[in-house]
């Protein structure tokens, strides 16, 4: 017996289609099943009107750590180094799977409130984090973040438990769950690591998440160390490859970029924390100029402090222009690739999601254009998504055909009791510091 919901009267994001007319699309169970000007409405289980809103793919983050929703505000206005040495890491220690199952639910509740279906997290406690993703319906790639510092002991432990979580988590959720390794950077993980992890990877067809050249401080310490920037050393010694996603990428040499670009390597661009910690601006016009696949992140909600995608988007495109003194780069329509279909190949997931077509999960969201900083309609529906709107517009998200939220209510969570048990939790972890 199939779940059917038809909405109807839809303006569709697709940036194949530039007509601006309605549209009904059908969704079957899980999948999109027709898009069509009309679509029988007799024998459909749902009927959504869509009259006034924008219908694109559900919004894909692909670089975060959900559950540090919980320490959003807690050290503001500090560069990378200190943020982690002296704020960060000491709270992390503290953390067990029930702060973090709590954390990443209401790093959910964000996340479907402002549009984004599905996100790619490195943190610990992750099957705690699998746990909250297949309570609040969303889809994720997931990757617990190994650190070794040289201790060939912990190497072993770190790299267990990433191959636990795969056993555990890959597949999970109605196949809502996809599990990558996730080494935390050139600087906190081994060679060793590195290349075991890279061997590992191609062994069991995973993914790869790691943070690289996210500031000044991180190149110079690589020079220092092997004489090498962090991409020269990574090429090296064979780790990279189409399935790295690197988180940052803020600064790259032209060689660099050459390397990215052979080894087809994808970038996760974090525009509000690499601007919060004061880290830089990453060349992503240059970047996409070289065909190089750049997607969006927010990074976590304590270097940011929120996960709203589409303010990330205006603000990667606005930074392009600024640094490059050219109006021109960054378009609306390039933004939205970014978290769409750029999303979803940096995951490799370009054949379930990323964008609306018959046959792919049905990931869909709603704007509403009927809202002060949306009216009146832009030249463009990219550009109104873009430049005019924000996380609060989104009025419907769907997630594998099933919907999380309508009219801004949500249907699955309850958000009042998760900001208490948020509340709760970090009231708890300040005390035991
Ligand atoms: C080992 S799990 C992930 C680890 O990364 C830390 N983290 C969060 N944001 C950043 C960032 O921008 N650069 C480097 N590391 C970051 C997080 O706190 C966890 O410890
Ligand atoms: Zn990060």
């Amino acid at each position: 017996m199939n779940n059917t919901i038809l909405i109807k009267n839809a303006l569709i994001l697709n940036l194949n289609n530039f007509e601006n007319k309605k549209q009904s699309l059908l969704i079957k169970d899980d999948l999109i099943a027709e898009i069509a000007e009309t679509i029988d409405e007799g024998n459909v289980d749902k009927i959504i009107d869509a009259e006034g809103k924008i219908l694109l793919p559900g919004l894909i983050n692909t670089h975060t750590h959900l559950s540090m929703t919980l320490f959003r505000g807690l050290a503001d206005d500090l560069s990378l180094d200190s943020w982690l040495n002296d704020h960060i890491w000491p709270m992390e220690a503290n953390l067990n799977g029930d702060y973090c199952y709590i954390g990443a639910l209401l790093g959910a509740v964000e996340l479907i409130k402002s549009g984004t279906t599905t996100f790619s997290d490195m943190y610990f406690y992750m099957e705690d984090v699998a746990r909250a993703v297949e309570d609040a319906g969303i889809r994720a790639v997931l990757s617990y973040g190994m650190i070794d510092f040289g201790d060939a002991e912990r190497r072993e432990a770190e790299i267990e438990e990433n191959l636990q979580l795969f056993k555990s988590c890959n597949g999970m959720a109605d196949g809502r769950i996809k599990v990558f390794f996730g080494p935390h950077s050139p600087y906190t993980a081994s060679e060793d690591l590195l290349i075991k992890v890279r061997e590992l990877a191609d062994e069991y067809n995973m993914g790869i998440h790691i943070h690289v050249s996210e500031t000044e401080k991180e190149i110079n310490d690589s020079l220092d160390e092997r004489g090498l920037r962090p991409f020269e050393y990574l090429e090296k010694i064979g780790f990279l490859g189409p399935d790295v996603v690197a988180a940052h990428c803020v600064w790259l040499s032209d060689e660099e970029i050459e390397i990215i670009k052979k080894h087809d390597v994808k970038v996760s661009h974090n525009p509000c924390s690499n601007m919060k910690l004061a880290s830089g601006i990453a060349p992503v016009s240059k970047l996409i100029e070289n065909d190089i696949c750049v997607s969006i992140g927010t990074d976590g909600a304590s270097s940011n402090n929120n996960l709203d995608l589409i303010e990330e988007l205006k603000t990667a495109s606005l930074l392009q222009k600024v640094s490059t003194l050219d109006p021109k780069v960054l378009t609306s329509d390039e933004a939205i690739t970014m978290a769409t279909i750029k999303g979803a190949e940096a995951l490799g997931l370009e054949n379930e999601i990323g964008s609306i077509e018959v046959g792919k999960k049905a990931d869909i969201i709603l704007i509403d254009t009927n809202s002060a900083n949306m009216v009146p309609d832009s030249s463009s529906l990219s550009s109104n998504v873009i430049y005019s709107a924000n996380g609060s517009n989104v009025d419907t998200t769907i997630c594998n055909g099933k919907i999380l939220m309508e009219n801004k209510k949500l249907t699955v969570l309850d958000e009042q009791e998760i900001y208490d048990k948020a509340r709760k939790a970090i009231k708890e972890l300040k005390e035991a510091i």
